[in-house]
């Protein structure tokens, strides 16, 4: 599905070269959740943002679903990026938007058919259990919520790939795993490949099959994991004394 091969990414610092991503070679197949992970600073987003062309590499190809993203005009390439979702630390809303609008918008970005615009909105805001919130505001919401609007907000013109850029840096432990459930729902019933880039080791084991690990713009290794699991969310106090009293509390 993904074939990054010897790519480059060089930026220009304090008047010298400098290689963010230093020949890099990849291929991620269909069906995939696919890690990076490494110190910060090696490369990471910088390579993730390479697959839907937000940065443009220096040297080599990006070729997704057998075609190279790097010789497209203009108008193929937002075409080819249609069927690529993205979310970020962030989750990027649009703030003066409602839920519901933010992934209106996806949707008539897209070209998605005007009739079925409202219905699929719909349809993705109860796939990531946020129907009861379509009319707030991002403000409204927690962190983990926001990430869900991003989420739905990807996935609402039926990509094939979703990229993700640290989806639950921001998060806490357990919103974190309801991201990964999330995540994992998509890969395994809407058939979504997954990259996701992530400094968290936890995140990567608990849900990839196979993982880059990046140093200085580089593979430093790529290997298939079989992924542990994500755990159970518990918001309870009683879960959080428990952890506190394991983790050597006095009392
Ligand atoms: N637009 C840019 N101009 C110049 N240098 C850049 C630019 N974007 C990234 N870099 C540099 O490229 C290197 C790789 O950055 P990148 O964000 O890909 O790393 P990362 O592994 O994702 O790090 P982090 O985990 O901290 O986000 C860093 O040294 C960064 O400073």
């Amino acid at each position: 599905m993904i074939e990054l091969t010897n790519v480059t990414k060089t930026y220009i610092q304090h008047k010298t070269k400098f290689h963010a991503v230093d020949n890099v070679t990849i291929s991620v197949k269909n069906g995939d959740i696919y890690g990076v992970i490494g110190r910060s600073g090696a490369g990471k987003s910088t390579l993730l943002r390479m697959i839907n062309l937000l940065e443009i590499p220096t040297k080599g190809s990006v070729v997704v679903d057998g075609q190279d993203l790097t010789q497209l005009t203009g108008k193929q390439l937002r075409l080819a990026r249609q069927s690529i979702g993205m979310i970020f630390q962030h989750f990027n809303l649009v703030s003066n938007k409602t839920i519901l609008d933010n992934v209106l918008v996806a949707l008539e970005l897209a070209n998605y058919p005007k009739k079925e615009r409202m219905e699929r909105a719909l349809e993705v805001l109860r796939f990531v259990g946020l129907e009861d919130h379509a009319a707030k505001y991002p403000s409204q919401l927690s962190g983990g919520q926001k990430q869900r609007v991003a989420i739905a907000r990807a996935i609402a013109n039926k990509p094939k790939l979703l990229l993700c850029d640290e989806p639950t840096s921001s998060l806490d432990p357990n919103t974190t795993r309801e991201i990964l459930s999330v995540l994992r729902k998509i890969n395994q019933e809407l058939g979504v490949t997954i990259v996701i880039v992530s400094h968290e080791m936890d995140v990567i084991k608990s849900i990839c099959n196979l993982v880059t690990i990046m140093d200085n713009g580089k593979v430093y290794e790529t290997i298939g994991l079989k992924p542990e699991g994500i755990g159970d969310s518990d918001h309870t106090p009683e879960w959080f004394l428990k952890q506190l009293r394991e983790d050597g509390s006095r009392a």
